[in-house]
């Protein structure tokens, strides 16, 4: 048999982690012939409830799941892994600032990236999805000193999954006849916050320039970008709790790219450790637009940036840069 791939998902009993086992475990994120061990940690109080998720993985009889490890030991859930979707986290409550936030958060990302670096392959791939989550990241890669800072990413697939899909229903009520397939290189710049920008100025719906179709600069920039920013809120209006399938669905988009590569022709938005590229300082995890070959990703190069878009990605990354500098003040990184 071919080795299975050693996943670890942290907060596993948790709304994402419900969706996002059995996908795993049906092979969706890596492939129909890739077998998988999953390592779930969770805090000690939720062991009870991913026992109940281990029993339901178990009545799956899922062919490619190997074996499933519960624990509330990061060192454990981390041994050797090869994958690591770092779900669990503390979400905003009522009253919260944004520096408590940070804090409690440095609290689980900081020894995480800690047991990381100790414990997970040297190649290991992280994906950080949990809240704020580039920031979050930027703390456990911080904190990671024997690992490679290029192997720690953050979650912005939903973004772009959701820019596409609002991209497809606006052509399709201009009268166009569009299916998401259609849509190629979309982007989404900067942080996972209202921030972010989704670019459509290199997008292309069946080889034409997406912007050139819509037409109505006004549409782009007052409704098209918040909307896609401010989705995560609408969900939570609308559900009474925060994106949990989709946002499952966007972490497999985001490792089976990232692990068997981007189609040729397109590419995918990833939140990766900026190298300066398009003016993004050193030292931030933010969202560009990326290929993936042979298990590696890299930013692509080249694109121009006009006036519009200079702005936004200059205001998101100021924006990265102010959690960077508040998290260095707490002293988590
Ligand atoms: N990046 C994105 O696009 C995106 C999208 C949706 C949600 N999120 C974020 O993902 C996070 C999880 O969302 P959810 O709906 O699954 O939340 P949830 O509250 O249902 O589950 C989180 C789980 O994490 C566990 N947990 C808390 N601290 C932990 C720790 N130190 N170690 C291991 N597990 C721990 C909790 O016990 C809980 O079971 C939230 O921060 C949410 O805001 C991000
Ligand atoms: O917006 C949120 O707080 C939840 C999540 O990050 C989302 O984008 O759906």
């Amino acid at each position: 048999m071919t080795t299975p791939v050693r996943v670890a998902v942290t907060g596993a009993a948790g709304q994402i982690g419900y969706s996002l086992l059995f996908r795993i475990a049906s092979g969706t994120m890596l492939g129909p012939d890739t077998p998988v061990d999953l390592q779930l940690l969770e805090i000690t109080p939720a062991l009870g409830a991913l026992e109940g998720v281990r029993m339901e993985l178990d009545d799956g009889a899922f062919p490619l799941l190997n074996s499933i490890t519960c624990t509330d030991d990061a060192d454990v859930a981390f041994g050797d892994a090869d994958v690591a979707i770092l779900v669990g986290s503390m979400p905003r409550k009522a009253g919260m600032e944004r520096a408590d936030l940070l804090s409690a958060n440095g609290g689980i990302f900081k020894p995480q990236g800690e047991a990381l670096s100790r414990s997970a392959k040297k190649d290991v791939k992280v994906l950080v999805v949990g809240n704020p989550a580039n920031t979050n990241a930027l703390i456990a890669m911080n904190n990671a000193a024997d690992l490679d800072p290029g192997r720690f990413t953050a979650m912005t697939r939903l973004d772009h999954n959701r820019a596409i899909s609002q991209l497809a229903t606006r052509l399709n009520s201009q009268g166009e006849s569009v299916s998401v397939n259609d849509i190629k290189k979309m982007t989404v710049w900067g942080n996972h916050s209202v921030t972010q920008y989704p670019d459509l100025s290199h997008c292309e719906v069946a080889g034409k320039n997406a912007l050139e179709l819509v037409g109505d600069q006004e549409w782009y920039a007052n409704e098209y970008i918040p909307t896609v920013a401010k989705r995560g809120a609408a969900i939570i209006d609308a559900r009474g709790s925060s994106s949990a399938a989709s946002a499952a669905s966007a972490a497999v988009d985001h490792i089976r790219d990232w692990t068997l590569g981007t189609p040729d022709g397109d590419w995918v938005s990833m939140s990766v450790p900026s190298d300066g590229s398009y003016g993004v300082p050193e030292g931030i995890i933010s969202s560009f637009p990326c290929v993936c070959k042979d298990g590696n990703y890299e930013i692509v190069q080249g694109l121009d940036i006009n006036d519009f878009s200079r702005e936004k990605i200059d205001a998101s990354a100021a924006e990265l840069v102010g959690e960077r500098d508040a998290v260095t003040e707490l002293g988590l990184i």
